[in-house]
């Protein structure tokens, strides 16, 4: 929710989806329900410029390149930007076809702690260096054109979603 708050504030984005994904391609272990994580975000998030979709079980992809390639085909007058953590930007590379995320949506990367270094200093960060975007110009990211990306540092919370999960358990 707090990233979601300061990507909408910072980057000059009319709405913010949540993807709830039917399962990430680099984690072995499966997630809960679908139905169940979907219930569950949508009870914690409600805002009028917050959507909570399964968009990705529907269109059936699970990489984000495919997903951004269906979505630009299902929503053609639609700019989409992608949203991630630090902590995805220093992994990009191992992404699948993770080039194609780099050229062909903006991509907005919000602060984390641990992960703000090895974020600039990633592979990703390097090739992309010319395209990248000033932090402190973060609102011009959803007109830009790809490839464009910007890491804004937020106020950080030190949580994640496996904590979380642990300490509902
Ligand atoms: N505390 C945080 N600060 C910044 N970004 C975050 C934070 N927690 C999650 N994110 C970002 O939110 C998105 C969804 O993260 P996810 O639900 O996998 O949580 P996670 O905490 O990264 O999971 P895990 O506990 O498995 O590491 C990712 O893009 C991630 O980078
Ligand atoms: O496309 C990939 O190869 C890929 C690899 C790792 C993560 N992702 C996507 O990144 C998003 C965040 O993943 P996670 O596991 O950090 O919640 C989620 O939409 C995943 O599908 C995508």
């Amino acid at each position: 929710m707090h990233i979601t708050l300061e990507a909408l504030k910072r980057f000059g984005l009319d709405r913010v989806w949540w993807l709830v994904s039917p399962g990430n391609p680099l984690k072995t272990r499966g997630p809960a329900p679908l139905s169940e994580r979907l219930e569950r975000a949508r009870a914690i998030m409600r805002h009028p410029r917050v959507s909570v979709t399964d968009i990705e079980a529907r269109l059936g992809t699970r990489a984000t390149a495919d997903t951004l390639a269906a979505l630009r085909a299902c929503y053609p007058g639609v700019r989409f930007v992608w949203l991630m953590g630090a902590d995805n930007l220093a992994q990009l590379h191992r992404w699948q076809n993770w080039r194609d995320i780099a050229d062909s949506v903006p991509v907005g990367v919000l602060a984390r702690p641990g992960d703000r270094i090895s974020a600039r200093m990633s592979p990703a960060a390097r090739i992309y260096g010319a395209s990248r975007i000033a932090g402190g110009a973060s609102h011009l990211l959803g007109r830009a054109g790809a490839p464009a990306w910007c890491f804004v540092n937020v106020p950080m919370l030190d949580i994640s979603s496996t904590q979380i999960r642990e300490g509902a358990g």
